[in-house]
Formats: C-alpha cells, structure tokens, sequence
C-alpha cells in the first residue's frame, strides 16, 4: 500500500532527544525492545499485528522539505541538526515476531537495532501502529474463537476514525474474521468484502416484500434479508420466505449464500423460532445471520442457549475493543554498543518488580510439545544462545525460580520468534499477504491449549528467562544495589 510520509508521526521529545544527541555527538548503537505489559481483554494471549505498516513506514522514512521548512518554524532546531534531518534515513536492523503469531507479556515482539538517533526517532509510530493492530487482532481473535467462525467486521462506521476503522479491519481479518464491511480496506488490503441492507433499504419501498423482491432481483447469489424492521416472526422471516419460495420456482440457480439478519430482539428465541421456519418451508441451509452490539461473550452465551446463528456481524465491541482500549505496548533501551562493539546490558530498576526491564540483545525461543504442537513455554533469551531439543532443558519462573519444568531431551521443539525484517537499513523481509498471515494465525491459534483459549480465567502461558539472561538480570540488580549501599 503507498502511504503519505508519516516521518513527522513522531512525538516532539524524540526530536528533542536526537537533536541532543547530536549536538552532544553521540550517536551510538543502542538495543530498543517493544514489549506489552498485560494480556487484553483479560486473555492469555496476545495476536502480534502491523508489522506490513511498519516496514511501509520505514521505508518511506524521510524528511521532505517541507517537513524541515515546518520543524525550522517551531524555533527548536538548530539549522545544523536540519541539514542532518534533510539527509536522514534509516540505516539500522529490526527484527520481529511476523504478524498472526501468537504473542504474550514481556517478550520482544520487535526489536531495533540502530543509532540512537534513529532508533529513538521511531519509538512513537512503531507503538502506535503495533498498538492499535494488535489489540484489535486480539479482540477479533476472542470474538471467532467465541463465534466458532463466521464472524464479519462491521465496524467502520462506529471506529475511532478512518485509519482506525481500515487498519483494524485489516486485524480483524489477521485474526480469523470471514472478511469486512469496509471497502477501502478490500482494496488496500485485497480482502474479502461483506455485507447486506440496511432499514432504510427496507423503509424506502412501500412494503417490506417489495423491497425484498428487489434486493433478491439485484442480488439473487447473495441474498441475505434484513427481517426484523417490522415484525420479525410476523412479517420478516415470513416475507423472506416467500421471496426465496419465489426465486425456487422461478428456477434461478441456487444462492451462494441466502437467508436472513437479525438485528434486534432476543436474539437467541427469533433464531430458533426463525430456523423452525426456514427449515418447515425447505430452505434448511438458509443462513441466519445476526448482529446488534454484539461481542465476544454475547455470542458466547448465545450460542450456549442454543441460538441457530451462523453468521455474526460485529461492529462497534470489535472494532474499537470497547473493554480494553489500549494494548500498553512499549519501548524500552536494552543495551547499548561499546566501543569494542560489544553490547552493554541496560536494565530500568522498578519498585514494581513487573516494571523492571530485561536486558540485553535478546531473542525469544518457542517451545513445543512435540506430541501435540502446543506450547509448553517461551523462553526470552540472549540473542547469541542456541538450544538443541535433544538436549534436556529445565525452564523455570524467573521470580518465583522454584517453579520449574522439566522438558525431556526429544520430547519438545524449539523455535525463535524474532526473524531478520530490516538489515542495515535495508528491508529484507516479505510480508505474506493478509490472507495467508491469516492462515498462520489460525495455525498460530491452535499451538495454545484450550485452557489459555478460554475468555474467562485462562491459564496463563510460561514466559520465562534463559538461565544466562536471568543470570545476567540478577547481577545487574545486585550491582545497582551494592552502589546504592555504598552512598
Ligand atoms: N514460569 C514457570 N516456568 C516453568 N514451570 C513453571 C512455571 N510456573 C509454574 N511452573 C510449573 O508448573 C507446574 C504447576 O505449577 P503451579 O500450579 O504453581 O502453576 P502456576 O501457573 O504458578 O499456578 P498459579 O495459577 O497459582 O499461578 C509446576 O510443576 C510448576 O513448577
Ligand atoms: O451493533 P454493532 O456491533 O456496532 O454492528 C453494526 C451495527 O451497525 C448497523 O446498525 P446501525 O448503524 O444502522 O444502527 P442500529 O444500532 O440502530 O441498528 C447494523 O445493523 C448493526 O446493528
Ligand atoms: O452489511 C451490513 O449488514 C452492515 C454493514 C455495516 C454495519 N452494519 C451492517
């Protein structure tokens, strides 16, 4: 997708930073982690999204002449750091975990390995894209698994906006949704584009069969009859009835898809009284589709009272993930460059013991019970460590250490998360198209057990730490400490 030049997407103390950074002349390689703190939603997973927009971002990170024109009005910048800005582009590495994967709190999902300068510069877009993607991939993600499938986007017109609504779309459909009601997300994205009719459709004829007609007429292959504008069991499932009877007998091939919407009522009670209908008139594969503020847990219950619903439209709860509206993913320094190129460890010392950082240049292995493919743990680890799952491996809870597993030699596999996007400022990575990252993600689904699928109390996954990098962690405290002892 080509895309306006968001170099100016950036918060202004990143421009105030680098700029210090170059007047001081300093502009060593440093190690920035995005990370998430909290599961959304109350989930024990996360879906990872927007990494396609990133490197669109990046590649297209430059200061164009007006850029520089309006950052010279703002009276901060020295014209000596303007002519650098003119000149700048990215020359660092990135790696990341690739969309549609499963993800959970305190691993790396993206890494920059840059000059500060750089590095810095790219901190607010990166969050803001990784954000907002992934947390609506999660929601949409709870609303299919909910669902079982079948589930359209239908969101746009209640979404924080239009980047909101067409970027969430594209997530929605990483996660698992059958396609979108937004169409400038089908183009941009080539995704399947849904939808019925509206009332209005159905108020703007004189009667509700006449407007059905005329839907049916338009539309004989795709027919799905919005029946509750009226009275649904008295006048919409009936007339829908009559005009699908009339479309039989006028000897119209069948429909791909036909039936009908529900979009008010008990929901549960009209569909299966609708079904009975449908079902006594012969058109036992009609489709009955419902929507009406509907989100993960009502659909759950829905279909715990048995309702006859196939179909989901959910717009408003998805699209803006109206429970938890924020992923809380951030950015944090890890290590940073000597001048034997080797990195030094740097750690963010919290009260609260989840807010200390880990340091170092770091990687994530997966580990998979070989037997079943599901995960048994991630293990974040520094970036020059290997494992071999022929080998025994012990993983343990790097706060409460007593905690730990066994993983036999043979009966796990293993494999690293972070994969190589930029090189040196170049791209060297091709995004999958959304189609296929939504068959990964599928994929990606299926590693966790049900018990960490579940939406209420899941069981949290294992993310622990290598032995060396908790090692590492624990000497880095300990030293902060004994120079606090020592004042
Ligand atoms: N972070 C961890 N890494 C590896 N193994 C762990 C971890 N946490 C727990 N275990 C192991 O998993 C098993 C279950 O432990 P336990 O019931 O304490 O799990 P838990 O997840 O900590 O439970 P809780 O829900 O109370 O937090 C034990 O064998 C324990 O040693
Ligand atoms: O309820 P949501 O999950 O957001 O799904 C999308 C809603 O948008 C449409 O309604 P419309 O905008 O016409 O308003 P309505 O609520 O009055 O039907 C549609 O009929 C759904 O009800
Ligand atoms: O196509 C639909 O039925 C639709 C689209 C957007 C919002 N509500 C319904």
């Amino acid at each position: 997708m080509s895309r306006y030049n968001l170099t100016l997407l950036t918060d202004l103390y990143e421009l105030t930073m680098m700029q210090g950074y170059y007047e001081n002349n300093t502009n060593e390689t440093v190690v920035f982690d995005v990370f998430y703190r909290n599961n959304p939603s109350g989930g024990a997973y996360a879906i990872a999204a927007g990494l396609d927009q990133i490197i669109d971002y990046i590649k297209n990170l430059r200061f164009e002449a007006e850029d520089i024109e309006y950052l010279r009005s703002t009276g901060i910048f020295q014209e000596s750091f303007l002519a650098y800005l003119a000149d700048f582009s990215f020359s660092g590495d990135i790696y990341a975990i690739p969309e549609g994967t499963v993800v959970f709190p305190k691993e790396p999902l993206l890494k920059v390995i840059a000059p500060i300068m750089e590095a810095q510069l790219v901190e607010t877009a990166i969050l803001n894209i990784i954000n907002h993607q992934s947390l609506i991939a999660t929601k949409a993600s709870r609303v299919v698994y909910a669902a079982g499938g079948g589930v359209m986007e239908f969101g746009l017109r209640r979404a924080q906006g239009p980047d909101a609504g067409t970027y969430g779309a594209r997530a929605a459909v990483i996660a698992g949704c059958v396609g979108t009601s937004n169409v400038l997300a089908g183009k941009l994205f080539n995704i399947p584009i849904k939808g019925t009719h509206a009332h209005s459709w159905i108020m703007s004829f004189k009667t509700e069969l006449e407007a059905f007609r005329n839907y049916a007429r338009l539309y004989p292959d795709n027919c799905l009859l919005l029946v509750d504008t009226y009275d649904t069991l008295k006048s919409g499932v009936p007339h829908a009835i009559q005009v699908f009877t009339e479309m039989k007998e006028a000897g119209l091939p069948k429909p791909s898809v036909y039936g009908i919407r529900l979009d008010s009522g008990d929901l549960a009670y009209l569909s299966k009284k609708a079904r009975k209908m449908l079902d006594a008139a012969g058109f036992t594969d009609a489709v009955i589709s419902a929507s009406s503020d509907l989100d993960e847990y009502l659909i759950e219950s829905l279909r715990s009272q048995g309702a006859q619903i196939t179909s989901w439209g959910v717009g408003t709860n998805l699209i803006t993930s109206k429970d938890c509206p924020a992923f809380g993913g951030v950015y944090k320094l890890a290590a940073v460059q000597g001048p034997d190129g080797k990195f030094i460890p740097k750690i963010k010392v919290s009260e609260n013991i989840e807010k200390v950082t880990d340091p170092g240049n770091k990687t994530i292995f997966r580990i998979y019970d070989k037997e079943t493919g599901k995960i048994r743990g991630d293990l974040i680890a520094l970036a020059d460590e290997t494992y071999d799952s022929q080998q025994s491996l012990i993983i343990f809870d790097p706060i409460a250490t007593w905690k730990r597993t066994y993983l036999e030699g043979g009966s796990y596999t293993i494999r690293e998360l972070l994969v190589p996007i930029f090189m040196g400022g170049q791209c060297v990575y091709t995004s999958p198209c959304v189609m296929d990252i939504q068959t990964y993600c599928q994929k990606e689904l299926n590693t966790l057990w049900d018990e960490s699928r579940r939406l209420a109390n899941p069981q949290t996954v294992y993310v622990d730490l290598s032995r060396p990098l908790w090692e590492l962690k624990n000497q880095l405290l300990d030293n902060i400490h004994n120079f606090k002892d020592k004042k």
